[in-house]
């Protein structure tokens, strides 16, 4: 290619990667600055959760959304963790001490909260973050996934709780609350608290223009996550494990 050539044609070659480039900084969440995601201490069956959840790590950087997680290093966590930390993005990791030899092998990730138990690390991490998503896991995932939407529910909360659907991974539970609405267990405002979507991206720009569900008209009830860190938590990170 010729200098004039050169000079006539580049424009047009630089100009996506510009527009890739300027759609990338223009991505910073107006609305989250930290989100709790739960997921699998294993990586499942299927390669696609692991590929989701690495693509929510990186959205979660480009939206520059801080990461609250279990703490471990294992499964799709630790894929999640390390990808936003790699990436330059803050993590806040959660763990029960006696979780941290099964859960996190080798280094931490990020800062490390250790809480005495299952309880305090849900509200702890509840309480740090501005919404919640969950990717495919387990019992334990399906546990935390159930108990913070119970608690918007209640008006504990108002935090919007997305379901990131991998290749459909979540179609029976999504079915299963539809036929709890039908059977009139609850009401769409409460179907509502959970939005659903097969990919991060997706999932992401959902939550971001989640219009929060009626206000609780309920009593006012209170819970550990509406404090700052009670007695009993240890919020300096673990001597002994360095970042
Ligand atoms: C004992 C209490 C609640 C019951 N169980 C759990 N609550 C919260 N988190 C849990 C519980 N059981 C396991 N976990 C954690 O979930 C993560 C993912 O587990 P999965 O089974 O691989 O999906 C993992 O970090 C587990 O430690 C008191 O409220």
């Amino acid at each position: 290619m010729g200098a004039k050539q050169m000079e006539q044609e580049a424009p047009a070659l630089v100009l996506p990667y510009v527009e890739k480039m300027e759609k990338k900084l223009s991505f910073a969440s107006k609305r989250f600055k930290k989100i709790c995601v739960f997921c699998g201490s294993s990586s499942g069956k299927k390669g696609v959760f692991s590929d989701e959840a690495l693509n929510l790590g990186r959205e979660l950087v480009d939206r520059k959304i801080d990461l609250v997680y279990g703490g471990g290093s294992i499964g799709l966590m630790g894929q999640v963790a390390h990808t936003v930390k790699s990436g330059g993005g803050h993590v806040v990791g959660v763990i029960p001490k006696a979780l941290i030899g099964p859960e996190l092998t080798g280094s931490t990730v990020g800062d490390l909260i250790a809480v005495s138990d299952m309880h305090q690390r849900k509200a702890e991490m509840a309480r740090q973050s501005d919404a919640f998503i969950a990717l495919p896991g387990g019992y334990g995932t399906l546990e935390e996934l159930v108990e913070v939407i119970t608690w918007n529910q209640l008006g504990i909360h108002k935090k919007p709780v997305g379901l990131l659907n991998v290749d459909g991974f979540y179609d029976t539970l999504l079915t299963f609350f539809d036929k709890q609405m039908e059977e009139e267990f609850f009401d769409n405002s409460a179907r509502s608290i959970v939005v659903s979507a097969p990919t991060a991206s997706e999932l992401l720009d959902k939550l971001e223009a989640y219009a929060a569900t009626p206000a609780y008209a309920g009593p006012k009830l209170c819970w550990e996550m509406e404090r700052p860190c009670a007695i009993g938590y240890t919020t300096t990170p673990i001597a002994g494990l360095g970042q």
